[in-house]
C-alpha cells in the first residue's frame, strides 16, 4: 500500500499549515496539478485538523502526517484520517511502536546503520532525511547494492533543479520538499501560484 502511495506522483509536497482553513484549496490545488499525496507535518496546532479536513473533503487525496515524533501521536493521526505515517528520523522505540500502527509508515533515516535497523523491523520504504546534506543521490546510489529491496523517498534540501538526479535512481520512487507550497503563497492564499509549482514537480519524471 506504502509503495502504491509513493508511486502516485514524483513529488511528495511536504507542507506546514499556520490555517486549516486554507488546507482544502491547498489539497485541491496540489491534486489539480497531479500531486495527490501530501505530507503535512505535525509542527503547527493547526496539523491534525488540517490532516482532518483534507480527508474528509477530498477522498482522492493521500494525506500524510509527517513529523510524527511521539508515540501518542501514532492514534492522533489515524483518528484524524492520515493514511501514512511520516517520520523525519526514527529512535528504536518509535520504531517498534511504529511498526505496529494499523496504517502504513515512512519511517525516516539517515544513515545506513538507520536503515538496517528499520529493516530488521520490516519497513521498506523509508524517508532518506536530510537528503541533501546526508549525502544526496550519490548516497541513494551507493546503498541500492549492499540495500537492494530498499526504497528511499528523499526530503531536505531538493528542488525543482536538484529533483531529476534523485528520481533517475531505481530505489528511489518520489522525492519530498517544501518548495512546492512557499509558506507567503499559503498565507496570501495564492493557491493559483502554488499550483504552477506543482504542475511543474508533477511533470518530473520517473526515469524508466
Ligand atoms: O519538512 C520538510 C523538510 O524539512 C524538507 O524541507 P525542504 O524541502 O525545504 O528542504
Ligand atoms: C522531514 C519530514 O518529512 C518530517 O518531518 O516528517
Amino acid at each position: 500500500m506504502l509503495q502504491s502511495y509513493l508511486c502516485l506522483a514524483p513529488v511528495i509536497p511536504v507542507v506546514t499549515i499556520d490555517d486549516a482553513r486554507a488546507s482544502i484549496d491547498l489539497a485541491h490545488a496540489l491534486l489539480e496539478a497531479g500531486l495527490p499525496a501530501i505530507e503535512i507535518t505535525l509542527r503547527t496546532p493547526q496539523a491534525l485538523d488540517a490532516i482532518n479536513a483534507i480527508a474528509k473533503a477530498l477522498p482522492d487525496a493521500v494525506v500524510a502526517a509527517g513529523t510524527v515524533l511521539h508515540r501518542s501521536q501514532i492514534s492522533e493521526v489515524i483518528d484524524a484520517g492520515a493514511k501514512f505515517i511520516v517520520t523525519p528520523g526514527t529512535p528504536v522505540q518509535l520504531a517498534e511502536h511504529l511498526s505496529e500502527a494499523a496504517i502504513p509508515v515512512m519511517p525516516g533515516c539517515a544513515t545506513v546503520s538507520e536503515a538496517m535497523t528499520l529493516a530488521s523491523l520490516g519497513f521498506e520504504a523509508l524517508k532518506f532525511f536530510p537528503a541533501a546534506v546526508s549525502g544526496g543521490a550519490a548516497w541513494l546510489k551507493s546503498v541500492q547494492g549492499p540495500l537492494p529491496t530498499l526504497t528511499f523517498c528523499p526530503t531536505g534540501g531538493i528542488d525543482l533543479a536538484s529533483a531529476p538526479s534523485y528520481l533517475s535512481l531505481s530505489n528511489v520512487p518520489c522525492v519530498g520538499g517544501t518548495w512546492i507550497t512557499p509558506r507567503e503563497a499559503l498565507k496570501s492564499g495564492d493557491f493559483a501560484a502554488i499550483g504552477r509549482l506543482a504542475a511543474e514537480a508533477s511533470g518530473l519524471r520517473k526515469a524508466a
